[in-house]
């Protein structure tokens, strides 16, 4: 019988330490995560120039393509690959390759408003919110931003009072009544040690959801075979 993959999100505002917690969940758990970070997930805007790209409102719903999300994950879980897009932070857009996601036990889906869509939310198994004070959100944007991502601090400030300040308190702020578990401080080693124990258990337990991922490498995009227990 065919048994779906354990899909988890996480969401919070900018800097809370979302990435993080995945990228600890997914070292620790192993090959059976797949991460979908929603970055990868905005909107295609090649029809717009450079200078009215740097404009765009990211915090807001809108700025994502939530359809191709839902048929993604819908797909995933049901054993399917799926090529992913991909974003690139320096140009405002989506890069031109995609990356081909295989299915797995369990599928991490990353991001400001990974708890947004109605429909998504119903495909989730376990809904996080990672929780961290506005100011020290602000000084690790700021840090990331300004020292990997190469934008001038004018900018970064302008662009958090403008939007991503009034977005997190209307949209994403409020997606916390929608989460299971609230994860103080993002890299919250408690927190995540007990995460990993739940994810392990899920991956583990009985009707293990163990996608056969060799089985798909030679056949990509065809349906997988579940492992029979
Ligand atoms: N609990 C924590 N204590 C200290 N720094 C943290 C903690 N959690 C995350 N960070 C750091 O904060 C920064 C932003 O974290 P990140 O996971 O990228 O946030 P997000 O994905 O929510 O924007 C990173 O430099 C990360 O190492
Ligand atoms: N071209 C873009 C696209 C998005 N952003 C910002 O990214 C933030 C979401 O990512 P986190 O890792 O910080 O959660 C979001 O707040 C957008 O403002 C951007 O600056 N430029």
């Amino acid at each position: 019988m065919s048994i779906p993959s354990f899909v988890v999100g996480i969401a919070g505002g900018t800097g809370a330490g979302k990435t993080t917690v995945a990228r600890l969940i997914t070292e620790s758990v192993g090959e059976s995560v797949t991460r979908i970070p929603l970055d990868n997930y905005y909107e295609d805007l090649s029809h717009l120039d450079r200078e009215e790209r740097e404009a765009v409102n990211y915090d807001h719903p809108e700025a994502f393509e939530w359809e191709l999300l839902r048929e993604h994950l819908r797909a995933l879980s049901e054993g399917q690959a799926v090529e992913m897009p991909q974003y690139d932070f320096e140009i405002h857009n989506r890069k031109d390759e995609r990356v081909t996601v295989l299915p797995t036990d369990v599928i991490i889906v990353e991001g400001i408003l990974a708890l947004y869509d109605e429909t998504i939310n119903d495909m989730m198994d376990l809904r996080l919110y990672v929780e961290t004070d506005a100011d020290v959100r602000i000084l690790r944007r700021i840090k990331r931003d300004v020292i990997q991502r190469g934008r001038a601090l004018e900018d970064v400030i302008d662009q958090y009072l403008s939007t991503v300040k009034p977005m997190h308190e209307q949209f994403i702020e409020p997606t916390k009544k929608h989460a299971d578990l609230i994860i103080p401080e993002g890299a919250n080693s408690v927190a995540v040690n007990l995460l990993e124990e739940k994810i392990e258990a899920e991956i583990e337990g009985e009707g293990t959801r163990t996608w056969e991922r060799g089985s798909l490498e030679g056949e990509l995009g065809e349906r997988m075979s579940l492992e029979e227990e």
